[in-house]
């Protein structure tokens, strides 16, 4: 399958689909000046599964992004997030959804800068009135690399290690699934590869399932799954590809032109594969 375009109903390891939009279309702008950024989009993402989700600027990425994660609502189609229907949800009860069965991680980090790594990583759990276990705590800083630094404010780290407390205080709520925009988008190619080891490492250790929007092959390389959509939809898909795979194919959706930092030929370490 290396490689290889598939149909996007892709089957997971146990089949159940936690993200699931069906004819999702999002459009913005009023009668005149209408733009389709979602335009009929169909998709389900399996359990355990690393999807990253590649497209020219424009094509619908943040979009999608935030129609999936319930942050925007689609125009007409549905999203169903781990079995709920988002549609008939008030903002109450989606930011509720959010809090307790999402995960986010952004490019710009964003900690809170007052508080220290334990308490960034725990802020979740304390928002969802949930008591934050000594142990779990451990084990997520543990993972993420950050014990002897528990104690430090986002200020004190290097971008880097900012990227890992976020990625720990998105996992610390054992979310459904995980929405990344960007995560690597601030860092350097050394650190961005720990941070998306880290992820990958998410997926194959405790089946977490991760949606990563990316403009970045590398980056997309490391996941199951690679989208690729344009002009709002989803036009095809890779499995396992390498990071030059995926380059070759945003060539051909023409997503950039020369200078374009991830373009091929771009110093970017751009031809390392998985
Ligand atoms: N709030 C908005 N109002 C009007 N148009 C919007 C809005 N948000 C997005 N769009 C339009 O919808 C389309 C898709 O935008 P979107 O931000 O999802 O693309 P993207 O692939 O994430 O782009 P980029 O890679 O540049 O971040 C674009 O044409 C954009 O101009």
């Amino acid at each position: 399958m290396n490689g290889t375009p598939s149909p996007h109903g892709y089957a997971g390891h146990d089949g159940y689909e936690v993200v699931k939009l069906d004819s999702v279309r999002k459009v913005y702008g009023g009668s005149k000046n209408q733009v389709a950024a979602l335009d009929g989009v169909t998709i389900g993402l399996p359990r355990g599964s690393f999807t990253a989700v590649m497209g020219p600027s424009g094509s619908g990425k943040s979009t999608f992004l935030h129609c999936a994660a319930g942050l925007d609502r689609p125009t007409s189609g549905t999203v169903l997030l781990d079995g709920v229907d988002l549609s008939p949800l008030g903002e109450k009860d989606l930011t509720k959804l959010r809090r307790e069965r999402i995960g986010f991680i952004f490019q710009a980090f964003n900690l809170l800068p007052a508080l220290n790594v334990v308490d960034n990583v725990t802020l979740p759990l304390r928002l969802a009135g949930r008591r934050a276990k000594r142990a779990e705590i451990d084990e997520v800083i543990d993972r993420v690399g950050l014990s002897d630094r528990r104690g430090n404010r986002p200020g004190e780290l290097s971008g880097g290690q900012q990227q890992r407390v976020a990625i720990a205080r998105a996992l610390i709520t054992k979310p459904a699934v995980v929405f990344a925009d960007e995560p690597t988008g601030a860092l350097d190619t050394y650190t961005a590869r720990e941070v998306l080891t880290l992820l990958r490492e998410a997926v194959q250790w405790s089946g977490q399932t991760i949606v990563m929007v990316t403009h970045d092959p590398v980056a997309a390389a490391h996941a199951d799954r690679v989208l690729f959509l344009a002009d709002g939809r989803i036009v095809s898909s890779l499995d396992r590809a390498t990071a030059d795979q995926v380059a070759e194919r945003m060539t051909h959706l023409g997503a950039w032109g020369n200078g374009h930092p991830a373009a091929p030929g771009a110093s970017h370490g751009r031809g390392a594969s998985r």
